[in-house]
């Protein structure tokens, strides 16, 4: 899928900026500050509803003011053609598909981002709450089901939370429902979520092998939040004393976790933070594979500041590896990356906010 034209208008520095971009390569330079990531953050909140910075999402707002919206023209490899919008108008958040007011997650079907940037090594070496978060994103896009499962076990764990704190006594009547449903919706995650991870290994494999060939084998490990050995409702059952004294649930997918390892580097702390950032880059360019290989397009592919994160062998080996694909690029840097020179691309000058194309 590419992005044919893009409209921000509120978003951080960009009071209202639009573009036509390339199909290929799109470039962003400036100056630290200039408004690059901003133009990146519209792009990855089309298709998260979420921008990849840490922080509220009213931080998005331009200073001042309260309305912010994203319009996109989305050419699929089908040739079809759709028109996305995303806007915060006062209060609410409001999605549009094709003029019409839509649910977050329609637009988040339609629209599929992955994103490379300073903060991406995280997903190797930050909170398992980050590897769950790409987890289940692959999950929903292979299979969109998903969402259904998902949905029915954060209500039970929600409400499993809320009795953990306020029952008295804390009854097996009160319980055992939110239980049962919790263990049910577990059962389904969990078997969709090894069933991606299975077929996810042997495109994350050949990726590490292009970009880190010196670290040896690749170990993939899955843990799923609660023991192999018995069943979830009744390991919940077991749990409850204890739950009870922290106050939340303390077993299920939602303590679920995966890890990467390899031959020569068997502890996570054995990576540089260049091979946890080329290792976080090998499994988002592994997802993007295999989203393409269920969808049968690429997702638009954000990287991030890419000079500063990967010496010039790797840019060039990733630019490589996506202009093969023909993924739609968009790319930002202070200025042009060596690993671009003599590649067509299209090249935004970016300065206080506004854009001009350069080449
Ligand atoms: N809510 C906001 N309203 C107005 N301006 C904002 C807001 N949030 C951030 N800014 C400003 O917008 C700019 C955003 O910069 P952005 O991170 O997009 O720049 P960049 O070109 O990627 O910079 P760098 O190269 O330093 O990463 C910064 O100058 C920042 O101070």
């Amino acid at each position: 899928m590419r992005l044919e034209q893009l409209r921000m208008r509120g978003l951080r520095c960009l009071t209202d900026v639009g573009i036509t971009l390339d199909p290929a390569i799109n470039v962003f330079v400036g100056a630290n500050g200039a408004g690059k990531t901003s133009v990146l953050e519209a792009v990855f909140l089309l298709s998260h509803a979420r921008s990849f910075r840490s922080g509220a999402k009213e931080a998005l707002l331009q200073r001042g003011t309260s309305q912010l919206s994203i319009f996109a023209e989305l050419c699929h490899a089908d040739q079809r053609v759709c028109r996305l919008g995303l806007g915060r108008d006062g209060v609410r958040w409001e999605a549009r598909v094709d003029g019409e007011n839509v649910a977050i997650g329609q637009l988040v079907r339609e629209c599929a981002v992955v994103c490379f940037e300073p903060g991406s090594h995280a997903l190797i070496a930050g909170a398992a709450e980050e590897r769950r978060r790409y987890l289940d994103w692959g999950v929903f896009h292979v299979e969109h089901e998903f969402l259904t499962a998902w949905r029915r076990y954060q209500r039970a764990l929600k409400q499993r939370n809320s009795l953990l704190r306020s029952a008295s006594p804390p009854t097996d009547e009160l319980f055992a429902p939110w239980e049962a449903e919790l263990a049910q919706s577990a059962h389904q995650i969990d078997l969709q979520r090894r069933a991606y991870l299975d077929l996810l290994r042997p495109r994350l494999l050949s990726s590490i092998a292009g970009l880190l060939p010196e670290l040896g084998a690749l170990d993939l490990r899955y843990r799923r939040g609660w023991s192999d050995e018995l069943d979830l409702a009744q390991q919940l059952r077991e749990q409850r004393g204890r739950d009870l004294a922290r106050g939340h649930t303390t077993l299920g997918v939602h303590r679920a976790d995966w890890s990467v390892t390899f031959e020569y580097a068997p502890l996570r702390e054995h990576l540089s933070r260049g091979q946890e950032k080329l290792t976080a880059l090998a499994c988002m360019l592994a997802q993007a594979e295999l989203y393409a290989e269920h969808r049968g397009e690429w997702p638009i592919v954000c990287l991030d500041d890419l000079a500063s994160e990967l010496d010039q062998a790797h840019q060039a080996a990733v630019v490589a590896q996506l202009t093969a694909a023909h993924a739609q690029v968009l790319l930002t840097g202070t200025e042009l990356p060596a690993a671009l020179q003599g590649l067509p691309a299209r090249v935004f000058h970016v300065e206080q906010g506004q854009l001009a194309r350069l080449l």
